[in-house]
């Protein structure tokens, strides 16, 4: 036995059953979870909720056990204006890659809350963590920035729970927030969030509500091969 583990860890122990109730409360947070732009509270996160949020992002599934991610806690206004300045760059750009009847719809959404949030969290995954050779991840060198997007999803939805609203923000040259934040080249930049407090969040998606497009249909995406 390895000195991290023990006798009762090292055997499976009965599953945890959760009630209709605690099932629901889940499925609620799922469907409940979208992402904010404009509607950030500008108090600060609670450290320990903060810390619960961030927790839950550590406790995701990772290839190998990898747990190839960091997570860059960014407050300073100084270094948010400079994040929000490449974006601005970036998004001007995006806007012209659409269609022209896109376009001004495009360019009519609110798409970072990057200086109003009173946090931002930029996620990385550190592709070297594991050593050369990574159990799972031997023929598809991807799979440590899924692992890390899972890390996301957690904390989003670890979030909701708490009432911190996050959003997603990855309009930028990705070489722009490397220079910014100081990341080295062997990590990549996965997700940089904007967080806060949030009392109000649209039922459906922003881009359905807005008319940029629809959720699809749940049976147009499952194919199912019997
Ligand atoms: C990888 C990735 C990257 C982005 C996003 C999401 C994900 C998963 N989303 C949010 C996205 O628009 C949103 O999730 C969908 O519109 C669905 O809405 P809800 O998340 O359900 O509210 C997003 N939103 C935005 O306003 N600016 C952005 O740059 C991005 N980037």
């Amino acid at each position: 036995m390895t000195p991290y583990t023990s006798a009762k860890a090292a055997v499976p122990q009965p599953a945890r059953r959760f009630d209709a109730g605690e099932r629901q409360a889940l499925y609620d947070i799922i469907n409940a979870r979208r992402d904010v732009r404009n509607e950030f509270r500008p108090d600060p996160i609670d450290p320990a909720a903060l810390r619960r949020i961030l927790a839950a992002a550590h406790a995701a599934p990772s290839v190998g056990f990898m747990q190839p991610w960091d997570f860059h806690l960014i407050r300073d206004p100084g270094r948010r204006a400079a994040v929000h300045a490449a974006f601005l760059s970036a998004n001007a750009e995006a806007a012209e890659m659409f269609e022209e009847d896109r376009k001004a719809l495009y360019r009519s959404l609110k798409l970072e809350g990057i200086l109003t949030a009173p946090l931002n969290i930029c996620v990385t995954c550190d592709r070297n963590r594991g050593g050369k050779v990574v159990l799972g991840r031997t023929h598809d060198s991807n799979m440590d920035l899924y692992s890390t997007v899972c890390a996301v999803q957690n904390l989003w939805l670890a979030a909701r729970a708490e009432g911190v609203g996050i959003g997603w923000v990855s309009i930028f040259r990705p070489d722009d927030l490397r220079r910014l934040l100081g990341i080295p080249d062997h990590v990549e930049i996965v997700a940089y969030l904007c967080a806060g407090y949030v009392d109000e969040l649209y039922l459906k998606p922003e881009l359905e509500a807005r008319g940029w497009r629809r959720r699809l249909a749940l049976e147009s995406v499952i194919h199912d091969h019997g």
